[in-house]
């Protein structure tokens, strides 16, 4: 079995609903995302001859999904009044809408999700909202 490996970060406020401590409360992280693909055999000819898939490609893929979150404020749908979420985006605020509690679990699946999407052999990814905190989603 092949495995390749990128990372990359994104800033983001957020805030955890029904969360009976400190992170009920709007704050930030710079969340770091670890992606991990898995494949038994290397192509076999081309430009991508002996290689899992080209490292360019991954990076790419995963740079462009963090920079949709980054500087963003990232929302569980249905966390907020609907006049709260016109309010911030009149003030110029973007907001990104999510479909789950915004725990680093559910954002390790959601990135998995969009990669796999995208056709790439995605086997892991861990999101680290903290240097030493990290959640990790499988196949
Ligand atoms: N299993 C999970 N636990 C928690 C998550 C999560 O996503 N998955 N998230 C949070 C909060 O988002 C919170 O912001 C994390 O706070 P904390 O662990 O306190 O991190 P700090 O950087 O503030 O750590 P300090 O040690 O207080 O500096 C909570 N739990
Ligand atoms: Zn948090």
């Amino acid at each position: 079995m092949y495995g390749l490996k990128t990372e990359s970060s994104f800033d983001a406020a957020h805030f955890l609903t029904d969360y009976h401590g400190k992170c009920e409360n709007l704050h930030g992280h710079r969340w770091r995302v670890v992606a991990y693909l898995e494949q038994a055999d290397l192509q076999t000819e081309g430009t991508h001859k002996d290689m899992v898939i080209d490292f360019a490609d991954f990076k790419h893929a995963l740079r462009d999904l963090t920079e949709e979150l980054d500087h963003s404020f990232v929302v569980e749908e249905g966390s907020l009044m609907p006049k709260t979420l016109d309010c911030l985006r009149e003030e110029g605020f973007t907001l990104s809408m999510m479909p789950f509690r915004t725990t680093a679990e559910n954002l390790a699946r959601y990135f998995f999700g969009k990669l796999a999407e995208q056709g790439f052999p995605v086997s892991q990814v861990d999101v680290y909202e903290t240097p030493n905190n990290c959640a990790i989603y499988r196949a």
